[in-house]
């Protein structure tokens, strides 16, 4: 197997070549791209501060595949396994409900202390660690506000949790030598019609400066804000829209988060990278696949998820764009789906990086628009699976589906037994 992979390779790095494009420089800038990978994959959402709580803000894992990670070192060992089968660089990107105490801690005293040991792990794997406040899930966001709730006191215990959120994500990027990019993203939205759509976003805008205020290095940790269309019993109001987002993403200059999930049906956050690249320092994009609504699905390998990693390569946005995953299937094995869905993000990413963009530009630019389609079509059958199977070998994962024999055999000894 090992020597027909080596030989498709060099057959492909030939027929690359004659289209004017040189595989290894693609593998070496593959290399220099991590996939943040989002814990809550791992156990449908539910973090271990109340396991047993319902997940709330208008978001829903469904589904009940045995196996779910029930404590912090079973995700862990469930991340090692679904890294183990996924190539190249990655972070994992953690939400504060997965923190680590013997006892109760309010989220507004959330501690770096309470993620030790998953900076511990993150040292061990080489890896960098994203953060999230969790604004969801808690007593205090059950009436569907947070940051702009009308309540002053429970409104400052949100700003609290996202000022101890900011300090844990800064020490994440301390010990580990590496930024952590924060997210902010709040639920707040109501179920009907709205009369007062103003002083909401009056109250979010107040509290994310306030959040973000305080100055923390840069090489440590990076703020970002996430918009949303509309949430399960929040229909017809977004406070944090993907206007009031962008606007504020561009006043304050913080990154801005582009949830593929979170725009109405026919929009595609493809189009906007580079529209918003103009305005903000940095975007986060949670690569996602809605089916219908914002589902949370498994990314795939479809013309959405190739279309966004296009825009990275072609514009050539590798130092303002990171990426970031964002799904949650319960139905399906969950390690299953991190790798399926990893892969499909770091797919499109080779494949993007394997297109003779400089030729196409040309054609685009003498408005030769019969070569641009002729060539962008042709250039979907030459042989990048060759490729990627090599990197997978270098990586040293499995190149083919036979990463499901890995998780079927770790399905049969270990999430049985859960
Ligand atoms: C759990 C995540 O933070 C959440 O999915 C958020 O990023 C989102 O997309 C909400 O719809
Ligand atoms: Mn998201």
């Amino acid at each position: 197997m090992t020597k027909l992979i080596e030989q498709a390779y060099e057959l492909a790095r030939e027929r690359f070549a004659a289209v004017g494009v040189d595989t290894e420089q693609a593998l070496a800038r593959l290399d220099t791209l991590p996939v943040s990978m989002h814990c809550w994959q791992g156990d449908d959402v539910r973090g271990f501060e109340n396991p047993q709580g319902a997940l709330t803000g208008g978001i829903q894992a469904t589904g009940n595949y045995p196996g779910r990670a029930r404590n912090a070192t079973e995700l862990r060992a469930d991340l090692d396994k679904a890294m183990s089968l996924i190539p190249g660089p990655k972070r994992l990107n953690l939400h504060a409900i997965y923190l680590e105490s013997d006892r109760p801690v309010a989220r507004d005293a959330i501690e770096p202390q309470h993620f030790a040991h998953w900076v511990e792990w993150a040292k061990q794997h080489q890896l960098g660690l994203d953060f999230n406040p969790t604004c969801f899930s808690h007593p205090l966001s059950e009436d569907g506000f947070t940051l702009a709730h009308r309540d002053k006191a429970i409104r400052q215990f949100w700003i609290d949790h996202c000022k101890a959120s900011r300090h844990i994500s800064a020490s994440f990027g301390k010990q580990l030598g590496s930024p952590s990019v924060m997210n902010v993203w709040v639920p707040d939205g109501m179920k009907d019609l709205t009369v007062d759509r103003f002083a909401p976003r009056q109250r979010l805008m107040a509290a994310l400066d306030d959040i973000f205020s305080e100055k923390l290095d840069p090489q440590h940790h990076l703020d970002a804000v996430e918009s949303k269309l509309f949430g399960i019993g929040a229909e017809s109001y977004t406070v944090g829209s993907g206007e009031f987002c962008l606007g504020y993403a561009t006043s304050r200059q913080v990154g801005l988060t582009l949830d593929a999930g979170h725009f109405h049906p026919t929009e595609v956050i493809s189009d906007k990278i580079s529209a918003a690249a103009l305005y903000v320092p940095r975007l986060l994009l949670h690569i996602s696949r809605p089916v219908r609504w914002d589902s949370d699905h498994v990314v795939l390998l479809d013309d959405e998820t190739q279309a966004i990693a296009h825009e990275i390569v072609r514009q050539q946005l590798f130092d303002k764009v990171h990426i970031g995953l964002d799904f949650f299937d319960a139905s399906i094995n969950r390690i299953a789906a991190w790798v399926i869905g990893t892969r499909n993000a770091k797919k499109a990413l080779l494949r993007a990086l394997l297109e003779p963009t400089d030729q196409l530009r040309q054609l685009e630019n003498q408005s030769d628009y019969t070569s641009r389609l002729a060539l962008l079509e042709e250039q979907k059958s030459l042989p990048w699976q060759a490729v990627w199977e090599s990197w997978c070998l270098r990586n040293d994962v499995p190149a083919d589906a036979r990463w499901l024999n890995e998780v079927q055999h770790y399905q049969q000894h270990i999430l049985s037994q859960r």
